[in-house]
């Protein structure tokens, strides 16, 4: 956590989820209207086939909906795929861009993720960006440097705590039920709050820096009590209204 700065809980529901999905979202939405505290925020990304309806279940409750790619472009030639405005146009308020899994699938580089985080600002959503080493990285030490490259190649100089959230996401935790070690979220975390800091001066320490890789109810506390850990991107145990809420609970029983 850090002073000052409203957590950030989001789900990623990556390529999941179907019409009926959107009972679960609304138990989620049921849980932030009852009982948790609206100091935390709540985010669900889901895939562009639910944005409007996701909105609609959300109206009127503290859930914010979000997508997990966007175009760099606002409109044109460019078939099957969704510009930011549209996704502004469907109700969402923020978008992912360069998560690992687009990186990989998609050979995004830090460049492309840079143009998407400003075309979401264009169109007025908030990027939540995407950086985390791979376990050969890790392996070589070189988790510290990648995370540096990845942050003067991504963030837009004119990024602010408004418009920006940071994910710290090693590939290698993603889906495999394996976490850092606190040590190492702690070292990655002030890392990256350093790299900013490099890049943009003050706004840095107004940044959410978001941890993703294997959030589950039984390591969040444990995570999120971290220095500098300001929230949670969750893949897999957002998909479960239940995790997912216990996941935000998490954050209330820190002192
Ligand atoms: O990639 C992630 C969120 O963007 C993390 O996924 P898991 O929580 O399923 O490991």
């Amino acid at each position: 956590m850090t002073p000052g700065i409203r957590p950030l809980v989001a789900g990623n529901w990556k390529m999941n989820g179907l019409g009926a999905s959107l009972d679960e979202l609304s138990r989620i939405a049921q849980g932030f209207m009852h009982g948790l505290d609206a100091e935390t925020e709540a985010l669900i990304c889901v895939p562009d086939t639910l944005l409007s309806r996701a909105v609609e279940r959300t109206k009127g409750t503290p859930v914010r909906i979000g997508a997990q790619n966007c175009h760099t472009a606002e409109s044109g030639a460019h078939t099957g795929d969704v510009s930011a405005e549209m996704l502004r146009d469907a109700g969402a308020k923020y978008v992912i861009v360069g998560h690992s899994e687009r990186r990989t699938d998609h050979k995004e580089t830090d460049e492309l993720v840079r143009a998407k985080a400003e075309a979401a600002w264009r169109a007025g959503l908030e990027a939540i960006l995407c950086i985390g080493e791979t376990r050969d990285q890790r392996d070589a030490g070189q988790a510290l440097q990648v995370l540096s490259r990845q942050v003067a190649g991504s963030v837009p100089r004119t990024a602010t705590g408004h418009n920006l959230v940071l994910a710290y996401e090693p590939v290698w935790a993603i889906g495999t039920g394996l976490t850092p070690t606190v040590g190492d979220v702690a070292a990655a975390h002030a890392h990256i709050r350093g790299e900013l800091s490099k890049l943009i001066g003050d706004q840095a320490a107004r940044i959410r820096i978001l941890y993703g890789g294997s959030v589950k109810p039984s390591n969040a506390r444990e995570l999120l009590s971290i220095e500098n850990v300001d929230g949670a991107l969750v893949g897999g145990a957002s998909l479960k209204a239940s995790d997912f809420l216990a996941i935000a609970e998490a954050y209330q029983q820190l002192p």
